[in-house]
């Protein structure tokens, strides 16, 4: 029998990357989509599940390609310095380098310097490492234009704030998570996260108490939002038109961007926005979609470890709140739900907006790092984590027998679980 020889490796995956790109190509084709490009007028990739699920195919193939190609110590030696990629990138954010570098003409370094008042040896610096990125072009020595990722940022300003947060506090806090658990190596402490030994108070506490900061958090959350396209998942994987005309509490909703979102989608839904933190809810009528569905959307300060006051609800929704919490913090918060979902019509669901951690070998490796990078920031700033359904489902019963998964809503990037308080009739 002939020996089969092995085939290549490093072959398989480019051929892989060449098939599952040529389908990519057919499914922008179909329908009549420009193929992206590097420039600032690139038209952008199709935001739907079906092409993010053909995308993730040539990444995982890609990834793996370079890895393989670069070998261990030349992808440790690049990954290992990710910090300063992250440090330049907070220089552009803080300086406005993004909004300085006009969309429709190059600039020179020392313009950029001059408007950002800073010297322009470093403004340089920061634009060249960029570049290296296909961040922004140098087209000559020293003169730069947009490219199509950095004219993404300078012409999102949810997903600038996004960056910046991240770029900021959330990187900060993140230099002291080995530090954290080292001062507490047994188990989860709130008061002992990487954010609380770095800034000496929980992320909440400090968002409430420098207010600009507070507010660009709940900017960063609407760019997470569009990262995602959860609120686009949100709407289409639950019946919400068939809820009829009734309440939805938005639990911990911060400036109620989500609220006002679904108020727009679905005309006969109210919607009440809770949230103990003011500055976050005063974002809320502050936003350009509130004018149109400001008869239906309405704020309330509410600590959501006190009782539900809300008795007549709808639904309650719980959206990016528990992956900020411990178990027993998690536990509270569902525990107080209960005496409304008691008084509430009975069916009345918690529907939990929130990342599920996928079982082994569930999804492509490229696409868990995404949410197990979330994992680690709610580690780290809140000595928290994401969930697996069997673990939900555990907090729900230890919180109240009676509180039981019925429905998993559909798939994406965050999870879409509906809870009801099961009663007798
Ligand atoms: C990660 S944010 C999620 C915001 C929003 N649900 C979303 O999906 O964008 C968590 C929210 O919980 C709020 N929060 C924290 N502690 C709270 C408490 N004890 N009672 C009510 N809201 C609280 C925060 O102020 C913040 O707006």
């Amino acid at each position: 029998m002939a020996i089969k020889k092995q085939e290549s490796l490093l072959l398989q995956n480019a051929r892989e990357i060449q098939k599952q790109t040529e389908e990519l190509i057919k499914h922008l084709e179909q329908r009549g989509i420009d193929e992206p490009n590097f420039s600032a007028s690139s038209p952008a990739p199709p935001a739907d599940d079906e092409y993010d699920a053909l995308a993730i195919k040539v990444v995982q193939a890609a990834e793996d390609l370079i890895l393989l190609t670069k070998g261990p110590l030349q992808w440790l030696r690049t990954f290992i310095c990710s910090q300063h990629d992250l440090g330049a990138w907070q220089i552009a954010l803080r300086f406005n380098l993004f909004t300085i570098v006009p969309l429709d003409r190059p600039i020179s370094v020392s313009e950029v310097a001059a408007t950002a008042k800073v010297d322009e040896d470093r403004i340089g610096h920061v634009l060249k490492l960029l570049a290296s990125q296909r961040c922004f072009q140098e087209t000559e020595e020293d003169v730069f234009v947009h490219t199509a990722l950095s004219a993404f940022v300078a012409n999102n300003s949810e997903v600038r704030a996004t960056l910046a947060f991240q770029a900021d506090e959330m990187f900060e806090a993140a230099s002291l998570m080995a530090t954290a658990v080292e001062k507490s190596p047994d188990s989860l402490d709130a008061a002992q996260s990487a954010f609380q030994l770095r800034f000496g108070m929980s992320p909440y506490k400090w968002y409430a108490s420098n207010p600009e900061r507070g507010s660009r958090f709940a900017a960063a959350m609407a760019g997470y939002g569009q990262m995602s396209r959860d609120p686009q998942g949100l709407r289409d994987r639950f019946p919400w038109a068939q809820l009829g005309d009734v309440t939805v509490v938005d639990v911990g909703g911060g400036s109620g961007h989500i609220s006002l979102y679904l108020a727009q989608q679905f005309p006969r839904l109210n919607f009440i926005v809770q949230d103990y933190n003011t500055v976050m809810l005063e974002q809320g009528p502050k936003r350009p979609e509130f004018e149109s569905v400001q008869t239906r959307v309405s704020f309330m300060q509410y600590d959501f470890y006190q009782p539900q006051p809300i008795h007549d609800a709808g639904l309650f929704l719980l959206r990016q709140v528990i992956h900020n919490y411990s178990d027993d913090k998690s536990v509270r918060i569902f525990k107080s739900f209960v005496p409304a979902l008691e008084k509430c019509a009975i069916g009345t669901g918690l529907l939990i907006n929130d990342m599920i951690l996928p079982n082994l070998n569930a999804r492509a490796k490229a696409e868990e790092h995404g949410l197990r990078q979330i994992d680690m920031a709610m580690l780290g700033g809140y000595s928290a984590k994401q969930r697996s359904l069997k673990e939900f489902a555990k907090l729900l019963k230890t919180a109240d027998e009676r509180l039981k998964i019925v429905k998993v809503h559909g798939e994406g990037v965050l999870g879409l679980i509906e809870v009801q308080l099961l009663r007798k009739v």
